[in-house]
Order: C-alpha cells, then sequence, then structure tokens
C-alpha cells in the first residue's frame, strides 16, 4: 500500500459531496492501492450534517480510508493537503445566470486561497467546482501568493463529458469511441463545445453530423445542460458534477495517456486568450503536469465563440477586480 494522500472536500455536507466524498473514498479518483485522509471543510452551522456524512463514510468501512477530519477551520481543512476539491459556494436557482453567484461566492475563495497558500502541500492540485468557477479560481489563485497559480484549475469538465455524451447518442456510438472533444472558455453559456478536431471511430465528427445540428442543437444543449437539469430536478446537477470532479483531478494526477481532457486553466496568450483569466483549453496531462494542445486550426466561427467567452470572463474579472488585490 502506498503512503496515505490528504484530500480536502469544501462544502461537505451538500449535495454534490454526498456523491463526491464517497466515490473518492471509494478509489475512484486516484486508484485501488491509494489511501486517502479525507479533510471535509463546512461552515459551522452545517457541521451537525457533516457529522452524519462521516457517520456513513465510517458505515461504509471503505479499504482505502485512513483517516477523516471534519471542521469548519481553514487550517485544520487545508493542513498539508494534496488534492482540494473547493466546492462548497452557493448553488444557482431557476432563471439566474451563474455569474449572478459572484457575489455570493466570491468572497468564499480568497480566503481559501490564502488557506492552501499558508497550509497546503507545495505541490497541492486544487480544483475549483464551485459557481462561478472560473472566476472564483481566479480568486483563489491571485490569493495563494506561495504557490503557482498552475496549481488552480475550474471545472469545465462536466461540459465536456455532457459534449461527449451528446455526439455520442446523435452519432448512435459510445463515447468511449470518441476522442479530441474540447471545451472553450468559461464554465458558463458562453462556453464553447469545439467539435472541429474530434474523432468518432476515428472519423471527423465534422463529416457525421451537419453544421446546422452543431449550431442549432449540439452548442446550445450543451451550454444550457446545466439549467436543464434545475429545471427537471428542482436542483442543481450533484452526481453528474461529482463524477466530472473525479474525472478532473483522476487525470491530473495519473495523467491521460496523449488523451485531450477540458480543463479551465490560467490563460497564457495561447489561442490568442491573453493571460488574466482562467479559461477552458484542451490539455494533455503527464507526470502530474497538464500542458495545452498546441497547433490547433481556428477557423472565423470558432474564434468568435472563443472570443465571446473570452470577453464574458473579462467582465466576470472587472466585477471582481477588487478581490485580486
Ligand atoms: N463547475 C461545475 O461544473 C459545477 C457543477 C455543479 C455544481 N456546481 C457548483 O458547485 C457548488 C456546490 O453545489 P451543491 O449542489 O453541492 O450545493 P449545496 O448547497 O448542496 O452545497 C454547498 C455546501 O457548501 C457549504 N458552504 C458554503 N460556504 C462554504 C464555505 N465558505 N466553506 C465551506 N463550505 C461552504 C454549504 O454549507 C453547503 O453544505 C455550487 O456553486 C454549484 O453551482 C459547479
Ligand atoms: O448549472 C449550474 O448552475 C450547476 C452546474 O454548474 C452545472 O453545470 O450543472
Amino acid at each position: 500500500m502506498k503512503k496515505p494522500v490528504r484530500v480536502t472536500i469544501t462544502g461537505a455536507a451538500g449535495q454534490i459531496s454526498y456523491s463526491l466524498i464517497f466515490r473518492i473514498a471509494s478509489g475512484s479518483m486516484l486508484g485501488p492501492d491509494q489511501p486517502v485522509i479525507l479533510q471535509l471543510l463546512e461552515i459551522t452551522p452545517a457541521l451537525p450534517a457533516l457529522n452524519g456524512v462521516v457517520m456513513e463514510l465510517n458505515d461504509c468501512a471503505f479499504p482505502l480510508v485512513a483517516g477523516v477530519i471534519a471542521t469548519d477551520k481553514l487550517e485544520e481543512a487545508f493542513d498539508k493537503t494534496d488534492y482540494a476539491l473547493l466546492v462548497g459556494a452557493r448553488p444557482r436557482g431557476p432563471g439566474m445566470e451563474r455569474k449572478d453567484l459572484l457575489t455570493a461566492n466570491g468572497g468564499i475563495f480568497g480566503p481559501q486561497g490564502k488557506a492552501l497558500s499558508d497550509y497546503a502541500s507545495r505541490d497541492v492540485k486544487v480544483l475549483v467546482v464551485g459557481n462561478p468557477a472560473n472566476t472564483n479560481a481566479l480568486i483563489a489563485a491571485s490569493a495563494a501568493k506561495s504557490l503557482d497559480p498552475k496549481q488552480f484549475t475550474a471545472m469545465v469538465r462536466l461540459d465536456h463529458n455532457r459534449a461527449l455524451s451528446q455526439l455520442a447518442s446523435k452519432t448512435g456510438t459510445h463515447s468511449n469511441d470518441i476522442e479530441k472533444m474540447i471545451i472553450w472558455g468559461n464554465h458558463s453559456s458562453t462556453q464553447y463545445p469545439d467539435i472541429t478536431n474530434t474523432l468518432v471511430n476515428g472519423k471527423a465528427a465534422k463529416g457525421l453530423v451537419d453544421q446546422n445540428w452543431i449550431e442549432t442543437d449540439f452548442i446550445p444543449t450543451v451550454q444550457q445542460r446545466g439549467a436543464a437539469i434545475i429545471k427537471a430536478r428542482g436542483a442543481s446537477s450533484a452526481a453528474s458534477a461529482a463524477s466530472a470532479a473525479v474525472d478532473h483531478m483522476r487525470d491530473w494526477a495519473l495523467g491521460t495517456n496523449g488523451k485531450w481532457v477540458s480543463m479551465g486553466i490560467p490563460s497564457d496568450g495561447s489561442y490568442g486568450i491573453k493571460p488574466g483569466i482562467v479559461y477552458g483549453y484542451p490539455v494533455t496531462v503527464k507526470d502530474g503536469k497538464y500542458e495545452i494542445v498546441q497547433g490547433l486550426e481556428v477557423d472565423a466561427f470558432s474564434r468568435g465563440k472563443m472570443d465571446a467567452t473570452e470577453q464574458e470572463l473579462r467582465e466576470e474579472r472587472a466585477a471582481i477586480e477588487e478581490l485580486l488585490k
């Protein structure tokens, strides 16, 4: 057995965590031979509910769980942590855009970024799930003065998985048959699910579907999927969000073997997206480091969509600029 690693989950009594914690504890994220110490953070009023989650976790008798800490203190939750999944934040309700949560949630991520900087492992990998995820990741990274901003990522993997599922359904294939999907930009209704380079069983996806379907069905369905789930369930996606978080962290920790996945990461000028925002890019991961897939051609249709989602992220940044100081 390997030495245990520490995994922090915030918002640990919430609905995403009710799926996420148990997936991580069972080994889905870091593998069947990697013990974990779970460091669960909640706000003080939610500690009794969190205690119930811990009781259930104990009742699972998971072989890989080497310890559980349940706390409302940042310094305990982030102490020496190797992987931090920042889920705790308010979800949106019907009729809201995710950026409407900036005021309510933005204030959570500065103190958490600072605590990560002060207490976490120097190699910590951070995934922000709480919405608006990209800009919250920017706030956390900016507050974490002693960590590299590249250690902070935002989740667009749920969008990536949704895009795979939509395309598989349209082409009568399985998502396993699909490679090179991309989600560019913001985890919001301006995101750009891009199948320009996508292959289905080795064939160009664009040759299998028509442009009208891409523009009037595929892209809006993926962009609006979160709202559709809220309408259907009366609550925002939870199990699928947890599953995407597991996928994101597993691929970052263990590598993608050359496979493309989408991650929200600090923009570095690639594809004309200037630094200063956290933007969804296609990446591959090797030895715990992600790299943007370079050299893709961008046509005028894609350029327009990539610029629009960049513009929205710049506006979100402007709205919380004082939190970045
Ligand atoms: N990026 C994505 O793809 C994606 C997908 C689904 C949901 N989300 C977002 O994830 C967030 C959580 O969703 P949920 O459905 O689990 O919500 P939820 O309301 O069920 O749970 C959130 C939990 O966070 C806790 N919390 C609030 N402030 C906290 C803080 N400062 N520190 C620690 N915990 C805190 C709350 O007490 C609550 O238990 C929401 O913002 C939602 O919009 C993102
Ligand atoms: O849509 C939401 O607000 C929740 C989440 O971000 C989602 O995409 O399901």
